[in-house]
């Protein structure tokens, strides 16, 4: 597989501070890789280096083939790019913003091609309304629609569903969804949503600029810490002398034992030592953003764990 984004032991400093410390990320081609991070960590930084709007210190940066800060202008026009802040002229119609931004490119379908995002974004309706009096779920899907006027290799969509409500979020998640089938588009996103990285192929966790892990979302579930292994017993104090014999750490709960997992594959040994004391047992995975949380070690936030099972 050809790899859209290479980047290796990037380094950029704003005057003396040093805000990207040696970053290494890589994503395939036709794949979606969900960049996550605290405030401040350093996402739109990186964003910013590998679509050409701001130099760097050093390491390499390979995109879409071609190499900052030598080819530029080949990285550009295979990019597409939805910033945090809109783009669009408010005044201006959805129609009117995307026949300006087409005559940028010299495609001669330039008519089907509005024609086409128009309707793959969901925006008849409001084609002939100002931006200014769209909601903010249309106004996202008419950057992405302009985004996508360039045909680009790779999308990059820096916190698209921020400030959005539910319903609107999963429509732009939909909308994201239906261009990666149907125009096989390499995806680079952030979001502070961090089960909504559930959809991406890959994620990397990046704090104080550096990335802290770099995998796929099952992988970082799986060794999540809030993973365990939920015992329900015939007979308690039996159970628990086993526990004490194999020195399986546990924790009391109302009707059951809860024991915490390394990895949720560890739940079978457990289960295999124990069985003989057990009405049933579960195995209750942690949450994506727990395990995000975990790997940030609580530097960022003050995790308040409330869960009783
Ligand atoms: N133009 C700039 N000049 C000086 N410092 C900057 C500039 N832009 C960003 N920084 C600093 O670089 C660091 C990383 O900022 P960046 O915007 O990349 O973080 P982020 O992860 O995108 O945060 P957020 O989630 O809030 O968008 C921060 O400490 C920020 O203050």
């Amino acid at each position: 597989m050809t790899a859209v984004l290479n980047i290796l032991n990037l380094h950029k400093n704003y005057g003396n501070q040093e805000v990207l410390k040696g970053i290494d990320v890589t994503l395939e081609a036709g794949k979606m890789l969900a960049l996550l991070g605290p405030n401040g960590a350093g996402k739109s930084t990186t964003i910013d280096v590998i679509s050409t709007l701001s130099s760097f210190s050093s390491g390499t940066v390979q995109v879409c083939g071609f190499e900052r800060p030598f080819q530029d202008g080949e990285i550009r026009v295979r990019l597409g790019i939805v910033f945090q802040n809109s783009v669009l002229d408010e005044r201006l119609s959805i129609k009117e913003n995307l026949s300006i931004r087409s005559s940028l490119y010299t495609s001669v379908k330039r008519k089907s091609k509005i024609q086409e995002f128009v309707r793959l974004c969901g925006l008849q309706e409001q084609l002939n309304q100002p931006v200014g009096t769209l909601s903010g779920g249309e106004r996202r899907k008419a950057d992405i629609a302009r985004a996508l006027l360039a045909s680009p290799q790779l999308l990059i969509l820096d916190e698209p569903t921020t400030g959005l409500d539910p319903q609107a979020r999963r429509q732009i998640w939909q909308l994201i969804k239906e261009l990666r089938d149907k125009q096989n588009l390499s995806i680079l996103l952030t979001t502070h949503y961090i089960e909504e990285a559930e959809h991406a192929d890959d994620l990397a966790i990046i704090s104080q600029g550096k990335i802290r892990m770099h995998t796929t979302p099952e992988h970082l579930k799986a060794i999540s810490k809030r993973n365990r292994l939920l015992l329900y017993p015939h007979d308690t104090s039996s159970l628990c002398r086993k526990l004490n014999i194999q020195r399986i750490s546990y924790t009391m709960g109302k009707e059951q034992l809860i024991v915490p997992l390394q990895n949720s594959f560890q739940a079978l040994t457990i289960i295999q030592a124990v069985r003989p004391y057990l009405i049933n047992f579960e195995v209750r995975e942690g949450t994506l953003e727990e395990a995000y949380l975990d790997v940030l070690g609580g530097e960022e936030y003050a995790v308040s764990h409330t869960d009783q099972t």
